[in-house]
């Protein structure tokens, strides 16, 4: 009774805040098929990541000539990167750069040689519910279990050509 009371008051204040460019419910369509899932929902933005073809000159950009904090870096061969993490405030950015033979933005930086925004990663409040609703909606998952991020903390990925041309990281807050 409370999850149904929780879905329904989250719908109705989605469809008070919505904004005038979005359509408006299809009178054609029934009311339950546009209840929104209620299992799992996002949370706020948890870092954007770069990759960079070389991690001290991309630290001394943001540690020194633009002054942010920025962390040690830190080798996770679990993924096949390293990564540093700069701290922004209201959320952070990931430098990531290859470790070892098979890792992925190994191939990214052969496309993108001067570097690129290579995924966002945004939290979730369950992660396997996620897991199992995007499955339903044919959304590809990149590994058939979580593994644990750079943040100790359970992670999937989205593979870009399902959401938009971006690779999108998805974290158990
Ligand atoms: C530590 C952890 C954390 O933050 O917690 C991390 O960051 S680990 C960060 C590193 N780990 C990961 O990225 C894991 C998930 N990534 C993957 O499974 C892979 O990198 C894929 C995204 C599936 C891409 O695989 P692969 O490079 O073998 O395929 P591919 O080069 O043929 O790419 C297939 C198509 O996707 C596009 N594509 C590839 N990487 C992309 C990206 N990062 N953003 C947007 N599009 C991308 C390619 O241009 C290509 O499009 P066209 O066909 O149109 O040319």
């Amino acid at each position: 009774m409370s999850v149904l009371f929780t879905c329904f008051s989250g719908l109705l204040s989605r469809l008070q805040t919505s904004s005038p460019t979005v359509p408006a419910l299809s009178s054609s369509k029934s009311f339950s098929q546009n209840i929104p899932s209620c299992l799992w929902k996002l949370g706020r933005l948890n870092h954007v990541a770069i990759a960079v073809p070389d991690l001290e000159k991309a630290q001394y950009l943001y540690k020194d000539v633009l002054g942010a904090q920025v962390s040690e870096t830190v080798a996770l061969p679990e993924h096949g990167v390293y990564t540093v993490f700069v701290e922004l405030g209201n959320t952070k950015l990931e430098l990531l750069h290859p470790l070892g033979e098979k890792s992925p933005i190994a191939s990214f930086l052969q496309k993108n040689k001067t570097g690129g925004m290579h995924h966002i990663c945004i939290e979730v409040d369950d992660i396997k519910a996620a897991m199992t609703e995007l499955k339903k909606k044919k959304i590809r998952i990149l590994s058939e279990e979580p593994k644990i991020g750079a943040h100790g903390k359970p992670v999937i990925f989205l593979h870009p050509k399902d959401c938009h041309g971006v690779l999108v990281e998805l974290e158990q807050a």
